[in-house]
């Protein structure tokens, strides 16, 4: 669990003419197109898509697209020249308009269906078909496939207009969903936690839609106005965007024997999303039954990582559904996320999405959605009883992986070599009842402070504490004595430093994040330049300024506010 080092290679991408080389649609030959599809790509309306991997999208530009931010880091990792991403075809292709693209970029991009899961269960009345064939990519839509310094990328915009898959909505999103995510994918990767990758985000100088929201200063939990909003394109980065959902949908089509090719087309995704996803763990020359028992152990372990450094960080995805959660096991869709000011297991920012999903839930919705991930791969074990049994067994023994990850990484926060049941159980009480701030309780841990003092600064002091602080504070000073001889075998400077890479000094925290996205609706994107800074180094120490402003509890008056606390809809 230590900060990325940022591979950077020598720019050799200034412009898109440079790019359109590195261009790859082999997918195309291996994986199947929506009969119905159209060539051109002009395929906006809903409608139901019943076979094939794939549907040829045109996206919808965006009207006068402004540069609003670029991913300094991945461009630096891909090669790309920082100037590109204000450059007039680069602006226009990311910003939805293949029109002018050189060859051999295509002119038309394309979106995928997937099906839903909610913490396990099958769902079908999303689809406004209730059949399941209307559901995928109502706004997303990738542009391209790429081999960029011996590494594949498929790069994705969001907010790119309507697909078949669409469901009457406009296929938009606006500038504040895409500036979180486009920060958030941005401070997670730096926080050494898989996720998506940010490249590119417009804004549109002239368009706006309308979005429910929340009128200054209201504590009601649903948005309770309607204001319009600027529309933007982001474009998101990864190996793949394969979701489980997107396994489970063509494994339900197969399970129902749907169409003759329906086995076929759930082999392929698999196979697919090995290649994309898996192929250094995987040998290409075994039989598909055997890669998928070892794609489903080496899934395993990822989520089971990803989920554990969730936590570390603070994360609830808010809305970990099987169609939010990437096969690749990485971070995927920031939709009603938030990364968590006071430490509460039940913390979970999106009004809409229960308890399942809450902070310390996550494991458990995780176990659920590798359920859906095992039954979706499931028919292509049949015949092979070995390789179902070794299936079987990597499922049941999820649990318990979970709680290895998980207790290996507490050990980790608290710099202990082995997790203590007796101390973590005491930290997690004291932690609720004063209540602590998890980011500020831990980064101030990390300097191994002598006495309580130091880890008062992350106290919120709630009605528990204030009914008895001589009570609490004795209760604090007996575990630091524990927790400091549980750690004196460590020199004290290799211990803090270790600590400190564990353990960000910042975090995105939602009311950082408002006042940059408000103020770039206005046209003025210094905070959100700023912000970008500050979290694409969580764990420095950074400048008196930045600590000041950045390194401190949430205010007060704050909390409970519908937009900064908690949020109905993330689009
Ligand atoms: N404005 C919109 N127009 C069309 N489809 C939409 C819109 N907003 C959301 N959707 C679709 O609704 C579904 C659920 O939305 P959700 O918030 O999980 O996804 P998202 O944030 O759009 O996408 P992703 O999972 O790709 O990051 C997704 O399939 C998404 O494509
Ligand atoms: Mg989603």
């Amino acid at each position: 669990m230590i900060e990325r080092r940022h591979r950077e290679t020598p720019t050799t991408v200034a412009t898109l003419d440079d790019l359109a080389p590195l261009a790859d649609y082999s997918f195309m030959d291996t994986l199947n197109c929506d009969p119905e599809g159209k060539a051109n790509g002009a395929d906006h309306a809903p409608r139901q898509v019943f076979s094939g991997h794939y549907v040829p999208v045109k996206p919808t530009p965006i009207e006068n697209p402004e540069y609003v931010a670029h991913g300094k880091h991945l461009f630096h990792e891909l090669g790309f020249a920082d100037s590109m991403a204000q450059s007039d075809d680069f602006v226009r292709m990311f910003s939805g308009d293949l029109s002018r693209v050189p060859e051999p970029l295509r002119n038309v991009g394309w979106a995928c269906g997937y099906a839903l899961s909610i913490y396990g269960t099958e769902f079908y009345q999303q689809c406004p078909f209730q059949t399941g064939n209307g559901y995928g990519d109502g706004r997303a839509i990738s542009v391209l496939e790429a081999v960029i310094n011996g590494q594949r990328w498929e790069m994705q915009l969001k907010g790119a207009g309507r697909t078949p898959y669409c469901r009457g909505a406009d296929g938009r999103a606006v500038l504040r969903s895409s500036v979180r995510e486009f920060l958030a994918q941005e401070h997670m990767h730096a926080l050494g936690v898989p996720t998506s990758r940010s490249l590119s985000l417009y804004v549109s100088k002239t368009e706006q839609v309308r979005r429910p929201w929340y009128s200054e200063g209201s504590r009601s939990m649903d948005p309770d106005i309607l204001i319009s909003e600027p529309v933007a394109i982001s474009t998101r980065v990864a190996p793949s965007f394969i979701r489980v959902g997107q396994l489970e949908l063509f494994s339900r089509r197969a399970r129902k024997q749907e169409h003759p090719q329906a086995m076929e087309e759930l082999e392929k995704i698999v196979l697919h999303l090995i290649d994309r996803e898996y192929g250094d763990a995987i040998d290409q020359s075994l039989a598909t039954a055997e890669k998928v028992v070892l794609l489903a152990r080496e899934f395993r372990s990822r989520l089971t990582s990803l989920v554990a450094n969730w936590i570390r960080v603070g994360y609830c995805q808010g809305n970990f559904n099987s169609d939010n959660c990437a096969a690749g096991g990485f971070t995927l869709d920031y939709g009603p996320f938030g990364f968590c000011d006071v430490f509460d297991p039940q913390y979970q920012p999106w009004t809409g999405g229960g308890h399942h999903f809450a902070f310390l839930n996550q494991p458990a919705a995780a176990e659920r959605n590798f359920h859906s991930f095992c039954s979706a791969v499931r028919p292509l074990l049949a015949g092979h009883p070995d390789c179902l049994r070794q299936l079987e067994e990597i499922q049941r023994d999820f649990p318990k992986v979970m709680q290895a990850q998980m207790e290996q990484m507490w050990a980790a926060k608290l710099g202990l070599d082995a997790f203590d049941t007796v101390l973590f159980r005491e930290l997690a009480t004291l932690m609720m009842q004063t209540p602590v701030d998890y980011t500020l309780f831990f980064r101030e841990l990390s300097s191994l402070p002598d006495e309580i003092e130091p880890l008062k600064k992350s106290f919120y002091k709630g009605a528990t504490y204030a009914a008895d602080p001589e009570g609490i504070d004795k209760r604090w000073s007996a575990w630091l004595t524990k927790w400091q001889s549980l750690t004196q075998s460590r020199s004290p400077e290799e211990l803090s430093s270790q600590m400190k890479l564990v353990n960000p000094k910042y975090s995105l925290r939602e009311w950082f994040v408002v006042p940059a996205y408000q103020q770039a609706a206005a046209g003025n994107y210094a905070l959100l330049r700023e912000l970008q800074d500050v979290m694409t180094q969580p764990y420095a120490e950074q400048s008196e300024d930045v600590e000041k402003k950045y390194y401190r509890l949430k205010p007060p008056e704050l909390f409970e506010v519908g937009g900064w606390s908690h949020y109905s809809c993330s689009s």
